[in-house]
């Protein structure tokens, strides 16, 4: 089997009133979800302008020196926000830890407001830094992206929706008050001659609902394509999002949808900029096998589980003690769904 690059695909039927073209948007999304967990998306509202403002702003906050960052460390406050440093995560656990650094962003929530008060996962207020050069631009930018982002996030489970045969609003009321994060991500170039072993970001499936990559030209993303058994490139089209399944999906989806493994190898000699969003949903939302993905014969393969408590967990893998789950395990987990009875 030939490798193949998952696919791109047009969103603006979404926009349109020409019910065939919605028809054609559906296939193309379900295909792709059930082939790669992958596809690129062009097409969408979100403007050109604001996603080169992303960018411009990651470029500004990661040239702060490392003492300025380090004051807004995720690991300080709480709320899952702020900075994490090089080799903070290490998905493969065969190297010296995945060579980037981020920093987290959500929905800018008061200390008041009822889902910060109740401790909900991911809930609470941005930490913004003073010494950026300008540090109200660098907030009017992320907090705009989070907004638009959310919106193109609940427009595309709309057309999830439909092509699991749901209701368009069936997930209405997971998309309200929803875990939400940005997450910049800064990759040095790596060194060309350090073997394989050196990873941007190890082989990995992400957590929640769904994710949405803007990436710069500079390449580097690799998607596992199990019909080829190799990884395969999701080379950069500018201002498309990567738009990957993550595994509360496929729980969701009782295996149906895939969530893919992918990493980033940065061996192009420039430094590589990306801003995933990702999108998990109402905390206290519970996610529970869809009606139209139950199996005939055993029904649902797990349990319901809280959004809360579903990120809670995974999270604790990841950065807790031991340092994240092995790539072995996370294999395991998605060839398991994989091979699962379909509907
Ligand atoms: O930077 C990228 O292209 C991928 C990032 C990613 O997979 C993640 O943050 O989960
Ligand atoms: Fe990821």
């Amino acid at each position: 089997m030939q490798p193949e690059q998952p696919p791109v695909i047009d969103f603006s039927p979404f926009y349109g009133s020409d019910e065939l073209k919605r028809v054609v948007l559906i296939d193309q999304i379900r295909q792709a979800c059930e082939r790669f967990g992958f596809f690129q998306l062009i097409n969408h509202d979100v403007p050109k302008e604001l996603q080169h403002e992303v960018i411009d702003q990651c470029k500004e906050l990661f040239k702060l020196p490392i003492e300025t960052k380090e004051k807004y460390a995720k690991d300080i406050g709480g709320y899952n926000r702020g900075y994490e440093c090089l080799r903070s995560q290490n998905f493969e656990k065969s190297g010296k830890g995945d060579f980037k650094e981020g920093y987290y962003l959500g929905k800018n929530l008061p200390l008041d407001d009822q889902y910060v008060i109740d401790k909900r996962f991911g809930q609470g207020p941005n930490k913004y830094p003073a010494e950026l050069r300008d540090p109200k631009e660098f907030q009017r930018v992320m907090d705009e992206y989070h907004e638009v982002m959310t919106k193109l996030a609940t427009n595309l489970l709309q057309v999830l929706a439909c092509t699991l045969n749901l209701h368009t609003k069936y997930f209405e009321d997971f998309c309200e008050h929803p875990v939400a994060a940005l997450r910049l991500l800064h990759y040095p170039p790596q060194d060309p001659a350090t073997t394989e072993v050196e990873k941007g970001i190890g082989a990995h499936t992400d957590f929640g609902a769904v994710t949405m990559l803007l990436q710069d030209q500079t390449g580097g993303l690799q998607v596992w394509d199990n019909l080829s058994s190799e990884w395969v490139d999701v080379s950069p089209i500018a201002g498309a999002y990567v738009v990957n399944l993550g595994n509360m999906m496929m729980r969701w989806t009782n295996d149906r949808y895939l969530s893919n493994l992918h990493r980033v190898i940065n061996k192009g000699g420039h430094e590589r900029f990306s801003v995933p969003f990702f999108f998990s949903g109402n905390p206290n939302y519970t996610v529970k096998c869809l009606p139209s993905c139950a199996d005939p014969q055993i029904g649902a393969k797990y349990p319901p589980v809280m959004v809360h408590d579903w990120m809670s967990g995974r999270f604790a893998d990841t950065y807790g003690s031991s340092e994240g789950k092995a790539f072995g395990d996370l294999r395991q987990e998605v060839v398991a769904g994989m091979n699962g009875n379909r509907v």
